[in-house]
């Protein structure tokens, strides 16, 4: 095969990582009981290179080696998001709004279906039956308290609506159960969940596949909250302008990535259940009393690629240095949150969802010139937003949103912070909202004061009364904005020689 391009082929992303000093090759024999997870939190923290386990103990046949913070932020301070940029072609000076723009880049494209191949590097290994023993697999334990070895945190859960031509690709956590089932997470609103719902109703388990070490940019689509009925895997070809290659599953109609490393295919059970987690959360917590019973995956083939295929892992936790739970999750809602707005008129210049507060809040950046234009107030205006995300899918994961100005950049959270701070006042400028789906995962909802499914939402207004109908009535104190052009111009000219 020839080499495609990193955003297309999981191994070549891994070399492009290489090429850019962003990977480190672990050599040396690492333990996938809590030490690779241990390596790759702290490499999150850190900001270091992407570790990639290259002997995992007990790997055994080509499975498998273990990746870890494929979507953490570069090693390179110069390239925060340089990682983030390989898995869409982006260049390596890319910024957050530059791969927000990008996702969004084919909204209004014609979808592009993916074409069906005969084969493909995924199909090299083949295991069935009495081969298959997934405790004999280096799956790893994620986090001390987990209830299992998460063997996928990573990798896109495929699965069709039973009568409707929707196949969804979404990322949802599981965990190895026994020699041949998983146990994995099935929330609603979720699409999975959605799905599932129907394929109960219709009285037969689902298929799914998971397809571990896909292309990049599928993986991206895969975490973004596309609207209801939209398949993935069109959108991947809409953005790439070119349909995406896949090989049908061995044991069921599904088709998956031809180029992904590792593929687990079944059925998902509609009556056996099993107990899930707890699980390292995304929030920062693992809380010890979860007592989450979930679906069970009946695995009836795995498929892999030669070459010591390569698990892909992520080990959430607090976002010190983000993990692809904030970096993926919270970016590409704050992409879907951005063109529900502008869909829907309101002058939003963007959104961003901050690493600082675990992505559970979101600032909206506003072009305070068109806010004139709607001859509205903080109220209406806050209300309004608050309905449009919180009653979204999209908003599922949101609890605050924060109404900043264009003069706040949404990206700097120094920028957001002042905003609320200085311009949001206590018991005026909140507006709450009680009846609209909570994000059950919050700590102060699964382990708060009050209702645990529904409320503990809000709006901030970060703008001052007069902004929304002229131009602000103050100058910002700060080297930017306080001191003419030519003033700044002699001071930087001049910085060097006061040897500041
Ligand atoms: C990048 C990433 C994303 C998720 C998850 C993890 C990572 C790395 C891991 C596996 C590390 C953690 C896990 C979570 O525990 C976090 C979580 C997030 C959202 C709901 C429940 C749990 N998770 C996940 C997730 N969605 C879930 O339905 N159970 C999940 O298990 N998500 C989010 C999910 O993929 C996005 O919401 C997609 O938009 C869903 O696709 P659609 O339904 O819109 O088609
Ligand atoms: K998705
Ligand atoms: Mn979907």
């Amino acid at each position: 095969y020839s080499t495609p391009p990193p955003h297309l082929d999981f191994r070549a992303f891994v070399s492009a990582l290489r090429s850019d000093n962003d990977l480190a090759d672990i050599d040396a024999e690492v333990d996938p009981r809590l030490e690779v997870a241990a390596i790759t939190r702290r490499a999150y923290e850190l900001q270091s290179k992407a570790p990639l386990f290259n002997n995992v103990k007990g790997a055994h046949d080509g499975l498998f080696r273990i990746l870890g913070a494929s979507g953490g932020l570069s090693s390179d301070p110069q390239y925060p998001y340089r990682r983030l940029a390989r898995h869409v072609g982006l260049p390596p000076t890319s910024s957050l709004g530059d791969f927000i723009d990008t996702m969004l880049s084919a909204k209004g494209k014609e979808p592009i279906p993916p074409v069906h191949v005969g084969t493909g590097p995924c199909k090299e290994h083949k295991l069935f039956g009495d081969n298959i023993d997934l405790t004999k697999l280096p799956a790893p334990l994620l986090n001390k308290a987990d209830g299992g070895n998460y063997i996928q945190t990573m990798g896109i859960n495929i699965v069709q609506h039973p009568t409707k031509p929707w196949v969804n690709w979404s990322i949802a956590r599981a965990m190895v159960l026994d020699k041949t089932r998983l146990v994995g997470l099935i929330m609603k609103p979720q699409h999975i969940a959605r799905i599932y719902e129907q394929w109960e109703e219709s009285g037969k388990d689902m298929p799914f596949a998971i397809a571990l070490g896909a292309p990049p940019i599928a993986v991206m689509v895969s975490s973004m909250p596309l609207p209801e009925g939209v398949t993935e895997s069109e959108y991947v070809g809409a953005l790439c302008g070119e349909p995406l290659e896949l090989v049908k599953c061995e044991t069921n109609d599904l088709y998956v990535p031809a180029r992904s490393e590792i593929v687990i295919e079944g059925t998902l059970s509609i009556t056996e259940r099993a107990k899930e987690g707890p699980f390292g959360e995304m929030h920062g917590y693992s809380f010890l009393d979860e007592e989450s019973v979930q679906p069970i995956y009946n695995v009836k083939a795995i498929t892999y690629r030669g070459g010591n295929a390569i698990l892909p892992i992520s080990v959430p936790g607090r976002a010190t240095g983000p993990d692809e739970t904030h970096t993926l999750i919270g970016t590409l809602a704050s992409a879907e949150i951005r063109q529900l707005l502008q869909e829907n008129g309101l002058p939003v210049l963007n959104v961003f969802t901050p690493y600082e507060t675990q992505v559970i809040w979101a600032a909206v950046q506003i072009d305070r010139k068109k806010l004139w234009t709607l001859k509205t107030n903080a109220e209406d205006f806050c209300r309004r937003i608050g309905d449009l995300i919180f009653r979204r899918k999209c908003g599922m994961q949101i609890h605050r949103l924060l109404i900043v100005g264009d003069d706040i950049d949404p990206f700097n959270f120094k920028d957001v912070i002042w905003s609320y701070a200085s311009r949001c006042r206590p018991g005026m400028d909140e507006y709450h909202f009680e009846d609209v789906a909570a994000y059950g995962l919050v700590p102060y909802m699964s382990h708060g004061p009050g209702t645990k499914v529904t409320g503990g939402k809000v709006v901030a207004n970060c703008l001052l009364p007069h902004e929304y109908n002229q131009e602000q009535l103050w100058v910002t104190c700060d080297f930017e904005n306080g001191y003419p052009e030519e003033i700044k111009e002699k001071v930087l000219r001049r910085w060097t020689e006061f040897g500041l």
